[in-house]
């Protein structure tokens, strides 16, 4: 049976013909903003807040949102790296909502959609990504690795996604240190913090910072995952639809369970 995931992918292999048939971007100097280097000495639990209008699952969360005032705020009240949906057909998103996110903030910019083919890295840079996601299950060994090495050739942090053992199997072959488990499965729909728990040993094992996503809500749904070894949190709906966003995310803001010492 198809699924989303195949449907997204299919409208991303046209999307990709159609970037390939325009000039050629200009290449842009970007300074380079580290996420990861946020990770390093982290007290607290880093948020990545995400500005979502609209998902396949939920549809509309926030039509009308002004990105660049939404990210200002999740920046002001402390989000350490801010996500920007880019995909249109199903988000409803736009590179040029990450662009004007670029010229509203320095913090860096995770650049969300689902990558094939290294043009849509070459523009999710030219608008001014930091980061950009690559999605174990939309990605074949050697398409994940080529793409990992072209964005990293280009001075860009990966953020890998996985959602079972299987794609983190897969991810673990790279070297790449930031790994987000998705709680929300791409095929179903449904979320479940228990994935995060489920995968959180063997990545914390293998010294990756473990990056949970989706289906974040609470203060208590962030301790659950911190007490599962998560260094990060991805939070889109909630703040999407939140009246004050930045209380929200300060709720969120918890101090990272301390390894003890001797
Ligand atoms: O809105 P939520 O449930 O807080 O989820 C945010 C983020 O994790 C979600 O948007 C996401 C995770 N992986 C993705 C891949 C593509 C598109 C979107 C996503």
């Amino acid at each position: 049976m198809e699924t989303i995931l195949d449907r997204i992918i299919a409208e991303k292999q046209k999307e990709v013909l159609i970037l390939k048939d325009l000039p050629v971007l200009k290449e842009v100097d970007r300074k380079h903003v580290s996420f990861i280097q946020k990770l390093q000495q982290a007290e607290e639990v880093k948020i990545i807040a995400e500005f979502k209008r609209a998902s396949p699952s939920k549809g509309a969360i926030n039509l009308d949102c002004d990105p660049s005032e939404q990210t200002l705020q999740y920046v002001q009240a402390g989000a350490d790296a801010v996500s920007v949906l880019t995909d249109r057909t199903f988000f409803k998103g736009d590179f040029r909502d990450l662009e004007e996110v670029r010229k509203a903030i320095t913090a860096p910019i995770l650049c969300k959609d689902f990558i094939i083919d290294p043009i849509q890295i070459d523009y999710a840079k030219h608008a001014g990504a930091n980061l950009i996601l690559l999605i174990a299950a939309a990605l074949d060994l050697e398409t994940l690795h080529s793409l990992y090495h072209y964005a990293t050739s280009k001075g860009l942090e990966v953020l890998m996604e996985v959602h079972n053992e299987a794609e983190l199997e897969k991810v673990l072959t790279t070297d790449n240190v930031l790994i987000g488990v998705n709680n929300r499965n791409l095929k179903t729909f449904e979320v479940d913090l228990a994935t995060t728990e489920r995968l959180a040993s063997k990545i914390v094992e293998s010294n990756r910072y473990l990056i949970s996503e989706s289906g974040i809500a609470t203060t208590e749904d962030v301790r659950r995952v911190v007490a599962a070894g998560a260094s990060g949190i991805l939070v889109g709906e909630t703040f999407m639809r939140h009246e004050k966003p930045e209380e929200a995310l300060r709720a969120m803001k918890l101090p990272l369970r301390r390894v003890a010492s001797n």
